[in-house]
């Protein structure tokens, strides 16, 4: 195998399920496996989570005895320009699904700065710090390495705050980005950049429903058009997983992977 080969990305797993409560069921599976090996290999498990309908999807924690919540450490894989209570923040959305359920001490989830909402950048800075003050220390690496990253897609094909034909697409220096622009509202956001999505040890996107039915074959089959999901690749030895239903697969010709752990 020459040494470009061994470097490729490896090829995406994508699971299919029947109904979005199959997919709830064996996304928490999921997660459970890849916090315990990382919980077993280092102790603790970090992990960036996204906002938009994932934290639902995220309801088989809840009730899971196997969760070690005081190992998580929690990010926002983007969060929008709000006031943490506010209905249009990730969040605020995260907390109302799962957190505000489980007994995750409050210091292991990482909010963006409330104070900063004013100044885009000096926001971005803030949480970027938060990064490094989480991984720098501990890694070396030019970029975080989290444990897993937690995808949603848009029916436009964006995902975090990466929306298509965006500047930020580009982005390959800094860890936190911002836009004042972003087409679907609201308009002021902060966002992962696609170096430290595709860094994670695992990413694995979350996409249900009927609205996602058209875009889940441009992205899994046609990669060349570039839409912002299509751009998760993560590094190699990383690993790309996609949990999706049978509404939203309808017509991806990429052939499914029978689920296990
Ligand atoms: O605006 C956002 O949208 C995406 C996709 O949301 P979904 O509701 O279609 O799943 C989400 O992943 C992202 O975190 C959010 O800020």
């Amino acid at each position: 195998m020459s040494a470009a080969a061994h470097h490729s990305p490896n090829p995406p797993i994508l699971n299919s399920f029947a109904s979005k409560d199959e997919l709830a069921i064996h996304l928490a599976e999921f997660v459970v496996k890849a916090q315990k090996e990382s919980i077993d290999k280092k102790g603790r498990f970090t992990i960036a989570i996204s906002g938009g309908s994932l934290p639902n999807m995220l309801k088989g924690l809840i009730p899971n005895p196997a969760v070690k919540w005081d190992k998580w450490q929690v990010f926002y894989v983007d969060e929008r320009a709000v006031p943490l209570d506010h209905p249009d923040s990730n969040h605020h959305a995260c907390t109302t699904a799962l957190f505000s359920k489980v007994p995750i001490p409050k210091e292991n989830i990482h909010p963006l700065d409330p104070t900063l909402l004013d100044d885009l950048e000096e926001l971005s800075d803030s949480y970027e710090k938060e990064l490094i003050k989480e991984f720098a220390q501990r890694d070396s690496a030019r970029f975080p390495v989290f444990d897993l990253i937690l995808l949603g897609m848009g029916p436009d094909g964006h995902t975090a705050s990466l929306f298509p034909g965006h500047e930020l697409l580009a982005e390959d220096d800094r860890w936190v980005a911002y836009l004042q622009d972003s087409p679907k509202p609201p308009p002021k956001r902060i966002t992962f950049t696609f170096p430290v999505i595709n860094h994670a040890a695992r990413v694995a996107f979350v996409a249900a429903g009927a609205e996602k039915i058209d875009v889940l074959p441009d992205v899994l089959d046609k990669p060349e058009l570039g839409l912002p999901a299509a751009r998760v690749r993560p590094t190699f030895p990383g690993q790309l997983y996609w949990f999706v239903d049978d509404a939203a697969s309808a017509k991806v010709n990429l052939a499914r992977t029978p689920f296990r752990l």
